[in-house]
């Protein structure tokens, strides 16, 4: 029998850094685990593509989306709706395949929920001003927008207790090297062989 995978869970407020450390780590490694592509109602940021960096659906989609099931679980973010395909989420775990999520904190609640073994981490920013910073820099938020969120991030680094491990976003290179880190050790406490090592075994 194939093992199940680990479901991995990043969350951390809007601009602290999460795309950019998840990119950073699925470009280094080859990678023992899936990233799971969100559903949105949010529109796309110039250079975002469908099917890529989110599902792009209208409102009455998504919420056709919750009525038949089909998401592991969503939450509202400053206005738009955020899921996850569950039957995504199924089918890799199943293979044997971490997958991981990178979800705001509602959602990772009711991940929790339904997954208790899952591994959940928190990105967190090294003040709340370089997190404004890092927002505005990005550029890709109207001030209210980024106002909206910054009030949301506040609310969100209060619920850190509520994950694994909380891991400070200095530096995009020490942030990965901490998150594989854990990955690595939580893959050993759940009495699992590494992947990478998996794959160097059986290789001739
Ligand atoms: N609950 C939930 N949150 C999600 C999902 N996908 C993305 N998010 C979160 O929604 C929030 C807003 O995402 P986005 O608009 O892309 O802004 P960004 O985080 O600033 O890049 C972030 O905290 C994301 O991690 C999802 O499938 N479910
Ligand atoms: N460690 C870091 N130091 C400085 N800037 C960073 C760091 N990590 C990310 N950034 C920058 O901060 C902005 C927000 O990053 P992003 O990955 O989009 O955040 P999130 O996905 O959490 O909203 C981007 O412009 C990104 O280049």
């Amino acid at each position: 029998m194939v093992e199940k995978g680990l479901l991995i869970v990043l969350s951390g407020p809007s601009g602290v850094g999460k795309g950019t450390v998840r990119k950073e780590i699925f470009s280094q490694q080859n990678t023992s685990f899936e990233y799971s592509i969100s559903m949105t109602t949010r529109a796309p940021r110039t250079g975002e593509v469908d099917g890529v960096d989110y599902f792009f659906k209208s409102r009455e989609e998504f919420e056709g989306l919750i009525e038949q099931g089909k998401l592991l679980e969503y939450a509202e973010f400053v206005g738009n709706y955020y899921g996850t395909p569950v039957d995504y989420v199924r089918e890799t775990t199943l293979k044997g395949k971490d997958v991981f999520l990178e979800i705001e904190v509602e959602g990772a609640k009711q991940v929790r929920e339904k997954f208790p073994d899952g591994l959940f981490i928190f990105l967190s920013p090294p003040s709340l001003s370089e997190l404004k910073n890092r927002i505005v820099t990005r550029g890709t938020e109207s001030e209210e927008i980024i106002n909206n969120r910054m009030n949301v991030a506040r609310e969100e680094i209060e619920m850190m207790h509520l994950y694994d491990y909380v891991v400070e976003n200095d530096t995009v290179e020490n942030a990965c090297e901490k998150i594989k880190a854990i990955i690595v050790a939580e893959h050993c406490r759940r009495e699992r062989v590494e992947p990478k090592y998996k794959k160097m075994l059986e290789a001739k």
